[in-house]
């Protein structure tokens, strides 16, 4: 349903009406069975209670006619039996849900067992007095835990200055967003060390290291909430007054179009049926959120790629207002945002292969050359 319209363009409404019905039928068929084999065993269940009081009452009829038993002690072990029978055939017809409780109650069990290595409710780790932002990739090699043969970083060196704009480039694949993870320290490298301000991040507190960063994305992520708790979206530590959240909108563009909509700051944004956002003031939404978490670094993993060439001008102005003065890491596409950029980082196969200014590495005559003799024969 929430592709209606990708769906629609290509006419494929009665291919995916058989899908559903297809699926539909299956289910219904495999249900059909289960419902038919329980009510069989409910049906044998209490035929089986059914059975003993025909079978106990004929045997103590014959006792009271022979005067072996008294009536009230006939009563008394008939109740007894049939309280007795009654909880063996309800407890029967419970097992089909117990035995699927207790497989499920496992799998969740053993999931809340589960201890990560990177606990972001941890309380250690230490937490440094005025961070720089100051980031240095040493010698690290990383394989996703998935697929631990087949090294993505390689012997990977890369060091990002306080202040300065750091851009990675490099084919698709090449690992270039991976560094984003490991910086977020959502894995640990397998060898070689990540330094802020030169201490190891694995001995820092990850929410105090995540509460620095500020990371904008290619694919906006807004929540099924109105567009200013979109913007003030993960500030815990304090209370962000409504001319806060206006400012920071203007600085990144998007306040200008958020009073246009009915309800501007209240209006509901991101759940799935959400379709009043196009994707440039989503953008600068998620950009006017980073820029009021004043993070110390920015990580902009092709932020403006999905974008109109209107809204990536934006966009990319809303951005550079954020990255002023703050240590970022961009990863992108297109040369032209990132020609002014401090360090010029190109990765092939998880290593650095070339690195400088814009003309240091066109000099090189390699990936980033190649690049750019491709963009300016576009443009
Ligand atoms: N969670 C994951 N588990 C296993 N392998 C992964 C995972 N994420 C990425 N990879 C693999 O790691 C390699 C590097 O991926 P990465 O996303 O870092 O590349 P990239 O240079 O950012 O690519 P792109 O420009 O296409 O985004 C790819 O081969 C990818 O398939």
């Amino acid at each position: 349903m929430q592709n209606i319209r990708t769906v629609a363009t290509f006419n494929q409404e009665e291919f995916f009406i058989n899908k559903y019905e297809d699926a539909f039928n299956n289910d219904f068929k495999s249900r059909m069975f289960k419902i038919q084999t329980q009510a069989l065993g409910k049906a044998i269940a209490n035929s089986f209670l059914y059975f003993i009081h025909v079978t106990a009452f004929s045997y103590r009829a014959s006792l009271v006619e022979n005067g072996e038993m008294i009536f009230d002690q006939v009563f008394r072990v008939f109740i007894v039996i049939n309280f007795a029978s009654m909880s063996v055939g309800r407890s029967t017809s419970a097992m089909p849900d117990y035995n699927l409780a207790k497989a499920a109650a496992r799998r969740i069990l053993a999931l809340r067992d589960q201890k990560s290595t990177i606990d972001p409710y941890d309380d250690n780790g230490s937490k440094l007095n005025n961070a720089r932002g100051n980031i240095k990739f040493h010698d690290i090699n990383f394989a996703y835990p998935t697929r631990a043969k087949r090294l993505v970083l390689n012997k990977f060196n890369l060091t990002c200055l306080e202040g300065q704009t750091t851009a990675l480039v490099g084919s698709s694949g090449c690992g270039k967003s991976t560094t984003i993870s490991l910086l977020l320290h959502f894995y640990d490298p397998k060898n070689g060390r990540i330094l802020l301000d030169g201490q190891d991040i694995q001995t820092l507190n990850v929410n105090w290291l995540r509460s620095l960063i500020g990371y904008i994305r290619q694919e906006p992520i807004l929540f099924d909430r109105t567009i200013a708790e979109n913007i003030v979206y993960g500030i815990n530590d304090r209370q962000v007054s409504f001319e806060e959240i206006q400012k920071a909108a203007k600085q990144a563009n998007a306040h200008d179009e958020i009073i246009l909509f009915p309800k501007d700051y209240n209006t509901h944004s991101g759940g799935v049926e959400d379709t009043q956002l196009g994707g440039g003031q989503k953008q600068r939404i998620t950009t006017t959120r980073a820029l009021l978490r004043k993070p110390k670094i920015l990580l902009l993993d092709e932020a403006t790629s999905a974008l109109d060439n209107k809204s990536k001008g934006i966009v990319q102005n809303a951005i550079d207002k954020v990255r002023a003065g703050r240590t970022c890491l961009t990863i992108a596409h297109r040369l032209t945002t990132i020609q002014n950029s401090g360090n010029i980082t190109v990765v092939e196969h998880g290593s650095v292969r070339e690195q400088g200014r814009h003309e240091e590495v066109l000099r090189k005559k390699g990936f980033y050359y190649r690049l750019h003799q491709a963009t300016v024969e576009v443009s």
